[in-house]
């Protein structure tokens, strides 16, 4: 079986916690399976800096350029407050995706049927919801230069940052989106602030020449960005695929993670653009919740989202689409077993902690082999 070489990055917080349950599913399916993954560790965030005193090494870089995908935890916590800017752990990960070049971040947002009790939203608004959310990863004002506080010198100091885009980084992320709606309900929503926004301006240019270019198949809509998020919650089910830039990606996936019940329940990929000869692409896997430090350490956390977003590497990475299939359905039939950590408990529901919810997902992953 070829070799799958895959970088763990565990982070901060709850990071370590929920990538603990990935390692079982990993050893178990290199041991029962011949899966052959090739396991190999890396320092990000807090832990990076304790250790190095910056929030990646360039060592721990190196080999995330080398391996097939990258593994994310999550990182950062208030122990790093007080950090120089540059270095703190939000930094690490921010590094690895302009780094990686990875432009394309998908971020599904599934209500598996056993949790449209657990959203706070009315069961008939999220059952049956799946809609993927695209953001654009590696421009927009995360990058943006400048990007800086400057002192007045009265007093006063001006904070700034850079909203910017360029037409080939819209266009790429459109042509994704087009791509991936043609694999779903083909139908693409994009969002800017046109009205009040330059780049919203250019963004909205660019997605509608990008879809003359070839994609007149799928459909295509424009929404403001504040409305899209009143939409999201108004009713989900109207989107299929959501494109959107850098910021309002990051703000309306958290929100749709609440529509799915949690943010333990939201994996990630994020993609870069196919290398010219092996037409393969670099990939991180990360859930979107963050390291949790309001329940780091007390095993609570819902190991789920981590778990998901390794599905999401076998799918996106290595075309290992039956097993990627059987670990989704290893996590639905947990969850139509009632098992439920803190954040998706219900009543009548047996709540368990971070390492009975990954056991039951390995166990009923095993439990479905042919
Ligand atoms: N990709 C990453 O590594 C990200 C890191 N962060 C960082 O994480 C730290 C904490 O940020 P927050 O704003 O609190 O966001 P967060 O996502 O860490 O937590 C928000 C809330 O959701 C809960 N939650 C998140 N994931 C959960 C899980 N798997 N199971 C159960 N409950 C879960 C937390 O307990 C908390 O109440 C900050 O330093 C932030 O910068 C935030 C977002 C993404
Ligand atoms: C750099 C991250 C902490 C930003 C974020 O919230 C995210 O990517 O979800
Ligand atoms: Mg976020």
């Amino acid at each position: 079986m070829a070799n799958r070489k895959l970088l763990l990055l565990p982070g901060d917080g709850i990071g370590p916690e929920a990538m603990g349950e990935v390692r079982h599913i990993i050893a178990h399916m290199n041991e029962a399976e011949g899966a052959g993954f090739e396991i190999d560790e890396g320092l990000v965030g807090g832990a990076a800096y304790d250790a190095h005193g910056e929030s990646i090494s360039d060592a721990d870089m190196e080999k995330a350029l080398a391996a097939d995908a990258v593994l994310f935890g999550a990182v950062g916590g208030p122990k790093w407050d007080d950090v120089p800017y540059e270095q703190r752990p939000e930094a690490g990960l921010l590094r690895l995706r302009k780094d990686l070049a990875l432009f394309a971040n998908l971020r599904p947002a599934i209500c598996y049927p056993a949790l449209a009790d657990s959203s706070s939203l009315r069961k008939d608004v999220v059952e049956g919801l799946d809609i993927l959310i695209l953001r654009e990863l590696t421009g927009g004002v995360y990058f943006g230069e400048p990007k800086e506080i400057i002192d007045l010198g009265n007093g006063q100091k001006r904070g700034i940052d850079t909203q910017v885009y360029d037409t080939y980084e819209i266009e790429r992320i459109a042509a994704m989106a087009f791509e991936l709606a043609r694999t779903r309900d083909n139908r693409v929503c994009s969002m800017e602030k046109r009205n009040v926004m330059k780049s919203g301006v250019l963004w909205n240019e660019v997605v509608t020449a990008t879809h003359k270019k070839g994609y007149e198949d799928v459909e295509l809509t424009h929404m403001l960005a504040d409305a899209g998020g009143m939409q999201l919650v108004r009713w989900p089910k109207q989107f299929d695929v959501i494109v959107t830039d850098n910021l309002f990606g990051d703000m309306l996936s958290d929100v749709a993670a609440m529509l799915t019940g949690s943010l333990g329940m939201l994996p990630s990929a994020s993609l870069g653009a196919p290398d010219e000869t092996t037409g393969k692409r670099k990939a991180l896997y990360e859930p979107v919740h963050g390291s949790a430090p309001d329940i780091a350490g007390t095993g609570a956390a819902n190991p789920i989202a981590m778990i998901a977003s390794f599905a999401m590497c076998m799918r996106y990475s290595f075309e290992m689409i039956a097993e990627a299939d059987r670990l989704e359905a290893a996590i639905a039939k947990v969850l139509d077993d009632g098992l439920r950590t803190g954040d998706i408990m219900s009543d009548g529901m047996t709540k368990v902690g971070t390492t009975e919810m990954g056991a039951a997902v390995l166990e009923a992953y095993k439990a479905s082999a042919a």
